[in-house]
């Protein structure tokens, strides 16, 4: 019903600012657009679901979430497919690993300190209703 609509549209906006504020921080430049595949061909060979702030920011336009958690299950591919696909010791591999790793801990900090637990509890009443 409208109240329910009301409900995702407030999630969605969460999001968006959620999503916008991880794409304006220097640290997460990698992850703001898809990997090139022209420039790395076998990306799509080791990492099977890619995911990038951009194609996040589209999903939630395109109502794919209902769930926090439901976001959060992309938004952590961004950072474990860059900890699969970047492995190695040298020191570029490291550089965006930690970067991986930061992106994990930001996401969960903001979620943590800016997710009303009550708010989230009706959104997934809403996807269970569905
Ligand atoms: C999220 O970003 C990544 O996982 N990567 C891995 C790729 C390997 C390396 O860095 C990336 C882009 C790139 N382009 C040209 C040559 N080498 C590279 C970014």
């Amino acid at each position: 019903e409208e109240q329910e609509e009301d409900v995702l549209r407030e999630l969605r906006l969460f999001l968006r600012n959620v999503t916008e504020r991880l794409a304006l921080d220097r640290r997460f430049k990698a992850f703001t657009k898809p990997v090139d595949i022209e420039e790395v061909p076998d990306y799509l060979i080791v990492i099977k679901k890619p995911m990038d702030l951009s194609t996040l920011l589209t999903n939630i336009d395109e109502h794919k979430y209902v769930t926090v958690s439901e976001f959060m299950s992309d938004a952590d591919l961004i950072w474990q497919n860059a900890l699969e696909y970047n492995p190695d010791s040298d020191p570029m591999d490291r550089h965006i690993r930690h970067r991986a790793c930061a992106l994990k801990d930001t996401v969960r900090a903001i979620i943590r300190d800016e997710l009303d637990e009550d708010f989230d509890r009706v959104c997934e009443e809403i996807k269970e209703s569905r």
